[in-house]
């Protein structure tokens, strides 16, 4: 279980995150939704230890983001972090070195699926195979905690489809918690069971999806224009 209390963060004099509490239940898929800026990215940053907060706590099962919450944690990053010179394999080496939870079947067999192939050249490859790439590092790990930031982003239709189905097809429910940023609402909408609308460093809004689709009578993209009808989204 992740809980944030009064969770502060600025940059000079952008407050990033405005004092935001919440608490994230475990064994779910948890979608981060909001305008770009809203804090998002900061958010996650903060929850693998990227970011420290200036003010509030931040606990990961009971414990301060840190080296020992790092182990469990699989992270995303919305950048393209990869060494453009490394060939898949060789990034698989290099983060395999990193993590004890590193599980060589699932690797192998989400390579095939993704239809990627190991001395594939991070540098000479598309951009949607990139981004299945990094999904590829991020799920050959048995991560507890799975952080994605943006794991859509630029990518075609049918590789957008790709990346869902692989979440879905590799994610463990009840033992693995998903946090995912997107902008993809409509595309994800079926897979989330928690969300959370961030607007200017706070939560709008937060809840069960199911429950705030029959409380409102509405899809999440409606809910979701309802929550930010002032803002451009
Ligand atoms: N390292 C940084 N230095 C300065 N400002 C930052 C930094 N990181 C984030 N910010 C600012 O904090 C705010 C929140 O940024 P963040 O990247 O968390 O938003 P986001 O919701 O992920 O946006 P997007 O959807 O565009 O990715 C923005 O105003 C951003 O400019």
């Amino acid at each position: 279980m992740i809980e944030l209390k009064a969770v502060t963060k600025t940059f000079g004099s952008t407050t990033a995150l405005d004092s935001i509490s919440t608490t994230i239940p475990e064994g779910k898929i948890i979608g981060v939704l909001g305008p770009n800026g809203s804090g998002k990215s900061t958010l996650l940053k903060m929850l693998v230890g990227l970011n420290k907060p200036n003010y509030g706590t931040i606990l990961i099962d009971g414990k301060k983001p840190s080296m020992d919450t790092k182990n469990f944690i699989s992270y995303l990053p919305e950048i393209d972090y990869l060494y453009p010179w490394m060939t898949i394999q060789q990034a698989a080496d290099f983060v395999k070195s990193f993590y004890e939870d590193w599980d060589e079947n699932k690797y192998n067999e989400l390579m095939k699926f993704l239809e990627l192939q190991p001395s594939m050249v991070i540098k000479k490859i598309s951009r949607g195979m990139r981004a299945k790439a990094k999904l590829l590092l991020s799920f050959s790990r048995n991560a507890k905690l799975i952080l994605l930031d943006e794991p859509l982003s630029g990518i075609d239709v049918l590789t957008r489809d790709k990346i869902i189905e692989t979440i879905i097809h590799d994610y463990r429910a009840g033992d693995q918690t998903i946090l995912i940023t997107t902008h993809e609402i409509r595309e994800v909408e079926g897979i989330l069971d928690e969300v959370i609308f961030i607007r200017q460093g706070q939560v709008a809004l937060e809840g069960n999806v199911e429950e705030l689709r029959c409380q409102r009578q509405a899809s999440l993209v409606e809910i979701m224009k309802e929550v930010y009808s002032h803002e451009t989204i």
